[in-house]
Order: C-alpha cells, then sequence, then structure tokens
C-alpha cells in the first residue's frame, strides 16, 4: 500500500501538524505545528514538562497522537511502528543504548552496516561474491564512518573503553549507518564535559552539512544557540515561539517561560 502524500509539505524533511497529545486528561501536546527544511538543525526547547519529549516520541513512532499528523517529505508517517518510521529515514538516536560494550568500534559500526545492507543471509552464509563485494563496501564504509566521527584512532579499541563522549559520538555513528533523512538527538550534550560538548557540536555540524536534517532536544542553552538554525519553543505543552536563535532569545513568550531557568544565561 502507497503512504498517502500531502503535496504542500513535499518540500519539508519534516512536518508536524495540529499534533495533539492527551494522557490521562492530561494535555501533554495542544495543537503543535512546525515544519523543517531539509539539511537545518533544529532544536525543540521549553522547560520542563513543556512536553519535548512527547513530542519526540509521537515523531518517532514510540507513542500515538491523539490528534494530528506528521509527515516526511510529504509521507504520512504518523502510527506507524518505529521500525516502519526508520525504514522511511526518520531514525532516533538514544544516548548510548545501541553500543555494544564488548566489541570494537570498528565491529560496532560495520555489524550497525551489516543490519542496513543488502545481502541475504543466504548469501552471507554461502559467502557468494555478491556477498564479498559488499563486505568490501561495508567495510569501507565503517572506515569513512571512523573518519567522520574522529574515531579512526579508537578502531580497534572495546567500546566500553571509550570516553562518554566519545561513546556518545560511536552511537549516532550506529544511527547515521541506517543512513537516515531525519536525526533525532535526545539531549545530546546531557553528561558532557565543555571539550566533549565541542566535539559533538563539531559533529552535529558535520551531519548537516552531509545533508542530514538534525532535531534534537536540549536543555543546554549554549550548544542550542550556538547550533541551531531553527529553534522551536514549547511551554506546556503548546508552541509558543519559532525562529532564528537570535528571533527566538528576544521572544517575550520565550523569556517569560525561561524566567530564572538559564535563557539568560545563554544570551552571557
Ligand atoms: N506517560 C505519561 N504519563 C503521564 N503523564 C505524562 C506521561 N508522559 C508525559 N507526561 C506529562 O506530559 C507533560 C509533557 O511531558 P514531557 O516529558 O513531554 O515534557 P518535556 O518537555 O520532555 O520535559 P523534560 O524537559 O522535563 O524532560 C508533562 O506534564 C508530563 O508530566
Amino acid at each position: 500500500m502507497n503512504t498517502p502524500v500531502t503535496d504542500d509539505k513535499a518540500a519539508y524533511a519534516l512536518s508536524v501538524k495540529g499534533l495533539t497529545v492527551k494522557i490521562s486528561g492530561l494535555v501533554a501536546l495542544n495543537d503543535v505545528s512546525f515544519d523543517i527544511e531539509p539539511g537545518k538543525i533544529v532544536s525543540l526547547i521549553g522547560p520542563n514538562g513543556a512536553g519535548k519529549t512527547t513530542a519526540f516520541n509521537v515523531i518517532s513512532g514510540y507513542m500515538p497522537p491523539t490528534a494530528g499528523t506528521v509527515t516526511m517529505s510529504g509521507q504520512t508517517i504518523t502510527g506507524m511502528s518505529p521500525h516502519r518510521i526508520a525504514a522511511q529515514g526518520l531514525v532516533r538516536s538514544f544516548q548510548r543504548t545501541s553500543v555494544f560494550d564488548q566489541s570494537t568500534v570498528f565491529d560496532n559500526l560495520l555489524t550497525a552496516f551489516h543490519l542496513s545492507g543488502q545481502c541475504s543471509m543466504l548469501q552471507s552464509l554461502l559467502r557468494l561474491p555478491a556477498f564479498q563485494r559488499e563486505e568490501r563496501r561495508l567495510r569501507q564504509l565503517t572506515n569513512d564512518m571512523l573518519d567522520f566521527l574522529e574515531l579512526r584512532h579508537r578502531a580497534s579499541e572495546m567500546a566500553e573503553t571509550l570516553s562518554y563522549g566519545e561513546q556518545r559520538r560511536l552511537g549516532v555513528g550506529i544511527a547515521l549507518a541506517a543512513q537516515p533523512k531525519v536525526l533525532l538527538l535526545d539531549e545530546p550534550a546531557a553528561g558532557l564535559n565543555p571539550s566533549e560538548t565541542d566535539d559533538f557540536k563539531a559533529m552535529i555540524r558535520r551531519i548537516g552539512d552531509s545533508g542530514v536534517t538534525v532535531l534534537l532536544v536540549e536543555h543546554d542553552m549554549h550548544m542550542v544557540m550556538s547550533i541551531s538554525d531553527y529553534i522551536v519553543v514549547l511551554n506546556q505543552g503548546q508552541l509558543i515561539a519559532e525562529g532564528l536563535p537570535s528571533e527566538v532569545q528576544q521572544n517575550a513568550n520565550v523569556i517569560e517561560a525561561y524566567l530564572g531557568t538559564g535563557l539568560k544565561r545563554a544570551e552571557a
């Protein structure tokens, strides 16, 4: 069955329209709509309880909305399973849960590429020429990804020996192996020290430059303001502002919602 196409949204990598989520009478999201252009780095921000995680859960298929739609390049993905949504090209990177500690960095990435590869189990068991060609291609992709993540020097180390920041970059590399069009990042800066945060920011920029659209939920306002092309602000389930970082920082509704929570410090 073909997925319905909504033409006016086809130009956007991701569109959210009228998203509403009610949980036991509580309105976690109320009629939220926003559009994200391809290749942009967009942050979803808001004070605690604003509805950011709920929005991520709905967009990535972990929670059905009460009302509203999510489209990717015009294709409706609302209500699909996370697995099907990932197959459509929207991948969510969870902190570092996808990393196998007892495998090398290289093998973690190679396995991730295998999982998104073309070769059938039979071809691989029989080691047919098609499998050998594919194996060479995936090893090359793995080496390229190691360079992209700036983890080449750690390729043969067990993942568990990596620093926290390196493990987080590896986790994103595993998500990137699925070749997403849209990558969702949950609080990428959480737990990182300042230099790890800088490395992570540089990597997010490289991801954006490669044409992948990035949507992140983040509390670190320094990171948000310095990395985002566009910001969407939620408060108590409502979209209260959206725009460029400079616009959002000046917005009276945003300043009021964040009063005393650190937005001012991010401007300093
Ligand atoms: N499974 C749930 N059961 C009950 N209430 C929920 C559930 N999930 C979310 N909520 C409520 O929905 C609202 C939005 O929560 P959500 O976690 O999406 O906010 P958030 O912006 O991600 O907050 P934080 O920054 O603190 O993680 C909150 O009032 C929260 O208590």
